[in-house]
């Protein structure tokens, strides 16, 4: 029986140095929920790669300790690794074989009996059963990602990583293997994914783990994150162009365009109280009529941005638009 843990992946005081001295992970802890998908987002070179690696079994960790459905990745590699499928993001495909082949072939890899079921479920899911019989070099590169996948679910694991899924994928192909991604969640696999189009976590995680620079930053639901680090702009155009804004709008946290025409003003969308009415109402006391209304809510690649980089990068980074 596998010893019952909650989190399906658990990752503790990791540290991976390469050889040549790089300390690529740094003390890292991490963990995923059974059937949740986890976005793992980072700038390049952060670690996303080596901590994934060293989960599967791949890369052998400096220190620390990893447990995949209970089992310790070293000490129980086989029974940790069958719970494990790793699309990584090279495309490593055998041109010439047929694509039912090498996905009964991945099954095969992890003693598990052969299941022509199961195979024909993994490849109609992923819209290539009508390609079973082709060779894989005769697939387009989009089908090829699929394959990767495919291959990946042949053992049925209970836990999937997809390092970069998506990239160089059209948007119509990437919208689909998002569907697959959530239907593997819907069937209790965990997912945990990384990619540097921060609109796929956004539109698909249910948390997110940020890291930098071989560390772990927060782990955190979406939902929350983006309400605690988000913020909502009113922007309020204006009739007639202002020179400065009147003093009874002054430290409202109100700020004039430089053209004039627009005020500005950013509220925490979850708190109690915006300030909106008072703020209405105190324009039209000063005599200013507005035209148009419109709010902007931050995106999680706005909260990323500031996450990696700092608050002061942000500043710099906007003073210079
Ligand atoms: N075999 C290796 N030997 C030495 N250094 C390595 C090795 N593999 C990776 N690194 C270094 O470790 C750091 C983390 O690399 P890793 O590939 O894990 O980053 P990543 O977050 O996946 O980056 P990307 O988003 O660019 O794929 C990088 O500085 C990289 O140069």
């Amino acid at each position: 029986m596998a010893p019952q843990t909650s989190p399906i992946v658990q990752v503790q005081g990791l540290t991976k140095t390469y050889s040549g001295g790089f300390t690529a992970l740094d003390n890292l802890d991490f963990d995923a929920r059974e059937g949740e998908i986890l976005a793992l987002l980072g700038p390049n070179g952060a670690g996303k790669t080596t901590l994934i690696s060293t989960i599967c079994g791949i890369t052998r960790p400096t220190s620390g300790s990893v447990t995949v459905g209970g089992y310790d990745i070293r000490r129980d590699f086989r029974r940790a690794r069958s719970m494990i499928g790793l699309v990584p993001q090279e495309l490593v495909v055998e041109p010439f074989t047929k694509v039912k082949d090498t996905v009964a072939f991945s099954r095969g890899m992890f003693g598990k009996a052969p299941d022509p079921a199961h195979v024909e479920k993994v490849l109609k899911q992923l819209s290539l059963w009508d390609k079973r019989d082709n060779q894989v070099r005769e697939l387009s590169g989009g089908m090829k990602r699929r394959v990767l996948i495919a291959k990946a679910l042949a053992h049925e694991p209970r836990v999937l990583f997809l390092d970069e899924p998506t990239a160089g994928v059209d948007v119509e192909l990437r919208k689909g293997m998002w569907d697959v991604v959530r239907e593997l969640r819907e069937q209790g696999v965990t997912v945990i994914l990384t990619t540097h189009y921060i609109e796929e976590a956004e539109e698909m995680a249910d948390r997110i783990s940020v890291i930098s620079a071989g560390r772990i930053l927060l782990t955190e639901d979406k939902a929350a994150l983006m309400r605690r680090m988000g913020h909502k702009e009113l922007r309020i155009e204006l009739s007639e162009p202002i020179a400065a804004l009147p003093p009874a709008l002054e430290g409202r946290g109100i700020e004039l365009s430089e053209d004039g025409h627009s005020l500005i003003y950013s509220y925490d969308s979850s708190a109690e109280r915006t300030g909106i009415t008072r703020l209405l109402s105190a324009l039209a006391e000063a005599g200013l009529v507005m035209s148009d209304l419109s709010t902007h809510q931050s995106s999680l690649e706005e909260i990323f941005v500031s996450l990696v980089h700092g608050p002061d990068d942000d500043n710099e980074r906007e003073a210079a638009q």
